[in-house]
């Protein structure tokens, strides 16, 4: 098979992850941000032209996707509390070994954080450039939302977290000044070294706490969104969906738990056309 061009290999694996995980007989639908997602919105829309079915979107970009398929967008702060959504569709920057991901490319990630923690499944769409390792092997930094009055004491945090030179993203035109969020926050991005998974952890690769100078991918998420000013971190990691399930399942619904930020499955489109797709290690 001749390589296909990135396009090609997102509309591939938009319409695998459809047709594995979209039902038709869906009630609420979950639509993430950037340009992998307008391959899902197309296949759902050629799958099912179903009137009652809501789409949830995750930002600004991501709403007029869902309107220009002619599709019924819901605003995240109108869904009933106690209603989950049946999937979320949402593309990533990187996605490790463990299906932790980095999110926030396109600057949507506190909205897309919200809908895939309120989806029974979040599932992952993405090209062959984002199946790596580990986090920070490809994608240079972590995306992070910010209060803009809090950006000076938090790009100084980051560096003491060990952060080598984070910056506030400007907009394509730097004189235009910093990119606005779709909550009207900042996003710094902040590079750091590679991160490891907690069994790099266990298998003694590094301390994994920042301590020596290696952060595991859960503690340098939550370091990070303790840090005062933080909106939200790029990083999904922690739960999937099916893990949240069970915890839901066995406390009678006494914790604090929605869907999970980890995808259920994340589906590559590859450079030779083909999709491959990878699970949650327990499913
Ligand atoms: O997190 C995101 C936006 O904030 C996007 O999902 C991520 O950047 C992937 O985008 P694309 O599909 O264009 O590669």
């Amino acid at each position: 098979m001749s390589d296909v061009n990135v396009e090609t290999a997102k509309r591939a694996a938009a319409q695998q992850a459809v047709k594995e995980h979209f039902n038709p007989n869906a009630t609420h639908v979950g639509i993430g941000s950037g340009t992998t997602i307008v391959y899902v919105v197309e296949a759902i829309k050629a799958a099912s032209t179903n009137p009652s079915i809501l789409f949830v979107p995750t930002g600004y970009q991501s709403r007029q996707v869902i309107v220009n398929a002619g599709l019924t967008p819901i605003a995240f702060d109108s869904l009933p509390e106690r209603v989950m959504l049946d999937v979320a569709f949402d593309g990533a920057d990187e996605v490790d070994e463990d299906l932790n991901c980095i999110k926030g490319g396109g600057a949507c990630l506190f909205q897309e954080k919200l809908v895939a923690e309120k989806a029974k499944k979040f599932v992952c769409v993405a090209d062959y450039r984002k199946n790596q390792p580990r986090l920070l092997t490809n994608w240079p930094t972590i995306p992070i939302e910010v209060a803009p009055i809090a950006v000076p004491t938090v790009l100084h945090d980051l560096c003491i977290l060990g952060s080598t030179g984070p910056k506030l993203r400007t907009t394509l035109l730097e004189k235009s000044g910093p990119l606005k969020t779709d909550q009207d926050f900042f996003i710094i991005d902040a590079p750091f070294t590679t991160l490891l998974l907690a069994s790099d952890v266990a298998a003694g690769k590094g301390k994994g706490d920042g301590s020596d100078g290696t952060w595991e991918v859960n503690k340098v998420a939550t370091a990070i969104k303790n840090l005062t000013g933080v909106l939200e971190v790029g990083i999904f990691s922690g739960l999937n969906g099916i893990d949240a399930e069970e915890v839901r399942k066995n406390d009678g619904g006494r914790t604090v738990v929605t869907g999970g930020q980890k995808p259920v499955a994340v589906y590559f489109g590859m450079q030779d056309g083909s999709v491959q797709m990878r699970v949650a290690a327990n499913k």
